[in-house]
């Protein structure tokens, strides 16, 4: 056996070694960059360097932050991390020495740190809250159960509630700060995804005069398809303590309180943005029966859809974007045991609640648009 070891290390060269060596170090140090990153965020160096208009040097990030002297020294390690990993952009530059600082001072090396295309989406009004909910206590908290609560048998109960005594939804009911996380985060997910939606994928309101968001929280996508598509009128159905007490602040979106499992109110077209992944696949056809029940009252016979926004998984065009879909799907996996759906799964569950074809474009980054037709 040892010789067998020995024999399987003498054919992978050092050089393969040492690169698996350092893929090992990446991996098991990985959850510093998901911290680095929560801290990047919490001091609020994305709003500072936009502050900078759009780069700083580390002194000038130092005098707009509020850090003690004991750790600004420190600022750069966090920063060089965060640079390597691709959240912000390094750039050398030469410091010149000030006006009497005498001829024979040495010209010293800076860095100048600066936004790029994902730290921009940090920037207030991106998706930061995002950030925070997925580096949050309560979230790496279950995680660390994740090896328990593959060995125990403990039927129906996520690795989330193995570790807190209860659901995701029922920690939102009492953790007021918690629940103030979530909703920034679906809210500020929402928005961003919206704006891409109606600059994308336009053409699929096209004839849509009623839309019901179903699961819509707090109406930020519903409010956001109501400006862009004047000619569709919006309503968002979620559970009685989701929508009480939401005001809405557009004319035509409106807001109903009820049990998607029960009943969804007639329309043209349903939307369903990432709630079906919530879900198991016999829920997943009974919230489709209802939703295709609702087009098949609302709309003309035969028109009308279902317009899911959600992750199908597999053969993207970025590595990136495979990756993103896989950790979703772990992170569904730990909350709901529920999980990112593949396409041959989503098409079973389409063809089991009574839909005839749908259309799957990939246009949203880790996510699709998929539309559902009767
Ligand atoms: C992951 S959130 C998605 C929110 C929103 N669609 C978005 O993307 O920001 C899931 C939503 O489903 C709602 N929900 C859960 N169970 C429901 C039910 N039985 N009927 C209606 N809505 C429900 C939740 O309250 C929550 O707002
Ligand atoms: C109560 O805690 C919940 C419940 C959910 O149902 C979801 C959920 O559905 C979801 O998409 C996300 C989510 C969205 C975008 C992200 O970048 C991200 O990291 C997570 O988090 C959730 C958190």
């Amino acid at each position: 056996m040892a010789e067998e070891e020995s024999r399987a290390k003498m054919a992978t060269s050092s050089a393969e070694l040492l690169q698996a060596e350092a893929e090992l170090v990446r991996h098991s140090l990985g959850y510093l960059k998901s911290m680095a990153l929560h801290s990047a965020v919490k001091l609020g160096i994305p709003d500072a360097l936009h502050r900078c208009g759009g780069a700083a040097s580390l002194p000038d990030l130092l005098s707009t932050l509020a850090l003690p002297c004991s750790k600004r020294p420190y600022l750069s390690r966090l920063m060089k991390m965060l640079a390597v990993e691709g959240i912000f952009t390094a750039v050398a530059a030469v410091d010149v020495p000030a006006a009497g600082e005498g001829e024979g001072a040495a010209a010293a090396p800076s860095v100048r740190y600066g936004l790029n295309p994902v730290s921009r989406l940090l920037v207030s009004g991106g998706v930061s809250p995002c950030v925070l909910m997925g580096t949050s206590p309560l979230f790496l908290e279950a995680s660390l159960r994740l090896p328990q609560w593959f060995q125990r048998d403990s039927e129906g109960e996520p690795a989330f509630a193995m570790a807190h005594g209860e659901s995701p939804y029922a920690a939102t009911g009492h953790d007021m700060e918690f629940n103030a996380l979530v909703n920034e985060a679906m809210g500020s997910d929402s928005r961003y995804m919206a704006e891409l939606v109606v600059r994308e994928c336009g053409e699929v309101f096209t004839g849509v005069t009623s839309l019901v968001d179903v699961g819509g929280g707090n109406g930020t996508m519903a409010t956001a398809i109501a400006k862009a598509f004047p000619h569709v009128r919006c309503s968002v159905l979620d559970l009685p303590h989701v929508v009480q007490g939401v005001v809405s602040t557009h004319e035509s979106v409106e807001f109903a309180a009820g049990d998607m499992m029960e009943y969804v109110p007639p329309a043209d077209a349903v939307l369903l943005k990432c709630v079906l992944h919530n879900w198991s696949d016999e829920d997943c056809v009974k919230i489709l029966t209802k939703c295709r029940e609702a087009i098949a009252q609302g709309a003309k016979a035969g028109a009308g859809k279902v317009i899911i926004i959600d992750a199908v998984v597999g053969s993207p065009s970025h590595s990136q974007v495979l990756e993103a879909q896989v950790l979703m799907d772990m992170q569904m996996m730990m909350l709901f045991m529920s999980k990112e759906r593949e396409e041959l799964n989503w098409q079973k569950i389409f063809m089991e609640a009574g839909f005839s074809h749908y259309k799957i474009q990939p246009v949203l980054g880790m996510r699709s648009i998929i539309q559902l037709y009767p």
